[in-house]
Order: structure tokens, then C-alpha cells, then sequence
């Protein structure tokens, strides 16, 4: 349901902090990266207005090279974070955990610029949080313990857009919600309540540029899309890929639809290319609190535990008939995709 001009992010995490007291330290922590990203919306919004944000600087913890923007954003992030109730960070432009105050309770995991190939030509990039709290095993004295957890230990998650609008999209475990900046009074207000995205869509998001690099299933699936009415879905889809994990994950929730980045065949992409916590788990996080579902093909992204912190993962996610299928592709119960012997001999992208 969508409420126009609704009441704001603040008013909201007051809701939920009167629901559920011990989301106090969480909400704190939201409000501060909520003051942060209109900060840092208001650097990407003036655009080459703001120098060269797209100028390169040292590789980051995954090899990919820093842009201007990506350490911007991260040192803002950082800056809010250390007047939030945080001990430790994972961020992806950190190498290792950033120790923050010891004694407090949440550790946060942060994408501060997502999107990066988009910056520099004008187009949507973004901001991804995942919140979990602190584990303190007695005798254990690994900095990552409290991000080596499963996905369900998040206490919240969202995804920051910034596009034509600014938009904040959070949920504390009690639905998924969007909020749109207000850039005049510097406010997130309510725009989409309790949202839901709808169980079947004809519209599915992959870079299809890997193609000749992805795994049979993968490749049955999409294949199988693209011969439309003529194929076993017996419906016509549509294709979409911003290059931006947030816009994409904005428009599945909105309209529905499937996201794919699967693990492929090129060196270093066995897990695909995003990373369990600070990507995968936020968006499946907000996505199941849609009503939605999150896999790596097969298996719920929540229950997949790291064992590093700049970790990949493949992902699968949107609407559950839609990711319900993908995984029928992954143990062979898919709709007779070999059935018409035109199909077989001249498959579209089949070796
Ligand atoms: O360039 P590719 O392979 O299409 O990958 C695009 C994906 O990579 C990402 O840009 C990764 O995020 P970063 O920009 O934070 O590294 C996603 O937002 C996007 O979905
Ligand atoms: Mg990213
Ligand atoms: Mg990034």
C-alpha cells in the first residue's frame, strides 16, 4: 500500500522502538546512517559538480579499484558510525573489521557505495547495511566472530538509492518499507508501507554479457525465458540490469520480477561477484519482509553462515514463484525445458 507524503523515518523507528524496546540501539544506529546518506546524496546529486568522483584511487579488500565516491561515502558511513552504539564494522572498503567502541552492542556490516561502475556517467548507485549484534564468545578472540553468523541474526537491514529520488528502504524484521528523501525539509518520509511484492512477474535481471560463462541451470533458465511463448514458461519476459544491486532490488520490490548473479565460470566469480554481508544477506533480509524470497539458487541466503567477511555469494532473489523456479533448473524438475525438438537442436545459447 502506498501512503504519499506519510510520516517519517524517525517517526517510524520510534514505532518500532515501542514494539520491540530492544531495537533501541538499532534504531540509533539507523538514524545516524540514515543523516549520513543525505550527506552523501547530496555529493552524488551535484555530480561532476563535486569533482571527479569517479577517479581512481587503491584497490579495495576485493581487488576492485576505489572511485573518489567509494571512499567518500565510506568515510562518512564511518564517521556516523562511531557515534552510533557500534563495536565493529566490515566494510567493503576496509580490509579488515574497524574496531569502534569496544563496549557496545551492534556490529555493522556496510556497502558504502554500491553501484561503483555507475558513477562517473550520471547513473543510480547506492548504499547497503546489514546490523547484527556483537557475539562476545568467552575465550574467543576472532575481530569477525560477530559477522560469521547466520543472516537471520540481523537485527536490521536496508539499501539507500540515490536516483532521481533518494530513497531509504529499511526493515527492523517487521516488514519492508520505503522512505523518500524530502530533500526541502532534509527528511525520509513514508512512501511505500509494508510492501509486497507480488508472488509471479514477467521480468527478470541478469548481465547477460557472462553468458558463455554461466552453469547449465543458469543457462536453461534464461534461455528459457527469452524463447517466451514459444518456450516451456509459455509467457513473454522483459530484461532489465542497472549495474546497481540497489536499484535493481528497488524495482523487485516495487514490481516484482527475478534477480540473478550466479556463480560463473570466470576466474575468481565461482560465488558470483556480490558479498554475504554486506550484500546478499541486507537484500534478502528486506526482500523476505516483502514477502519475497533470497537464494543462492537453491538455498536461503539467511542461513548461509561466512567464513571470511569480504565473502561472495551467488544471489537469487524476488518473487517466490520466480525463484522457486530457478531452483527447479537446479535439481532438474524444471518445465520440460528439452521438450520441443526445435528447442533442443537450435537452443539459443545451449553448446
Ligand atoms: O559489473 P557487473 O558484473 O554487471 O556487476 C554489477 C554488480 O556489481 C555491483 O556493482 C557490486 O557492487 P560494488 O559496486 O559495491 O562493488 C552491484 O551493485 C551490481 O549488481
Ligand atoms: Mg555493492
Ligand atoms: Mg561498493
Amino acid at each position: 500500500m502506498t501512503k504519499p507524503y506519510g510520516s517519517s523515518l524517525d517517526d517510524h523507528l520510534d514505532a518500532e522502538v515501542a514494539r520491540d524496546a530492544s531495537l533501541a540501539d538499532t534504531a540509533a544506529t539507523i538514524r545516524a546512517l540514515a543523516a549520513a546518506a543525505i550527506d552523501v546524496s547530496e555529493t552524488v546529486g551535484r555530480g561532476s559538480l563535486a569533482g571527479d568522483l569517479a577517479a581512481q584511487g587503491e584497490h579495495n579488500s576485493d581487488g576492485d579499484v576505489q572511485k573518489a565516491l567509494d571512499v567518500i561515502a565510506h568515510k562518512r558511513f564511518m564517521q556516523a558510525l562511531e557515534e552510533a552504539p557500534v563495536a565493529q564494522v566490515a566494510s567493503e572498503e576496509a580490509e579488515d573489521v574497524v574496531a569502534l567502541k569496544p563496549d557496545a552492542p551492534l556490529a555493522v556490516a556496510i556497502d558504502p557505495l554500491d553501484g561503483s561502475s555507475n558513477i562517473g556517467v550520471g547513473m543510480v548507485v547506492g548504499t547497503i547495511f546489514g546490523i547484527r549484534p556483537v557475539t562476545r564468545d568467552q575465550g574467543s578472540d576472532d575481530p569477525n566472530a560477530s559477522f560469521l553468523t547466520p543472516g537471520t541474526t540481523q537485527t536490521a537491514a536496508g539499501f539507500v538509492v540515490y536516483g532521481p529520488a533518494t530513497t531509504f528502504v529499511v526493515t527492523l524484521g517487521n516488514g519492508t518499507r520505503i522512505f523518500t528523501l524530502d530533500r526541502a525539509a532534509g527528511v525520509f518520509r513514508l512512501t511505500h508501507d509494508a510492501m509486497k511484492i507480488v508472488p509471479s512477474a514477467n521480468e527478470y535481471a541478469i548481465n547477460a554479457s557472462n553468458v558463455r560463462h554461466w552453469d547449465g541451470p543458469v543457462k536453461s533458465f534464461i534461455e528459457d525465458c527469452l524463447r517466451g511463448t514459444e518456450g516451456p514458461r509459455d509467457r513473454d519476459f522483459n530484461m532489465r540490469w542497472t549495474a546497481a544491486l540497489v536499484a535493481d532490488a528497488q524495482r523487485v520490490l516495487i514490481r516484482g520480477g527475478v534477480f540473478l548473479y550466479p556463480g560463473d565460470n570466470r576466474k575468481g566469480y565461482a560465488q558470483g561477484r556480490l558479498r554475504l554481508l554486506y550484500e546478499t544477506a541486507p537484500i534478502a533480509f528486506l526482500i523476505e519482509q516483502a514477502g519475497g524470497a533470497a537464494t543462492d539458487g537453491q538455498n536461503r541466503i539467511l542461513e548461509r553462515v561466512a567464513a571470511k567477511i569480504h565473502e561472495r555469494s551467488p544471489l537469487v532473489f524476488g518473487s517466490t514463484e520466480e525463484v522457486e523456479c530457478v531452483a527447479k533448473y537446479y535439481d532438474g524438475r524444471q518445465p520440460s525445458a528439452g521438450r520441443s525438438p526445435l528447442f533442443g537442436q537450435r537452443g539459443l545459447m545451449r553448446s
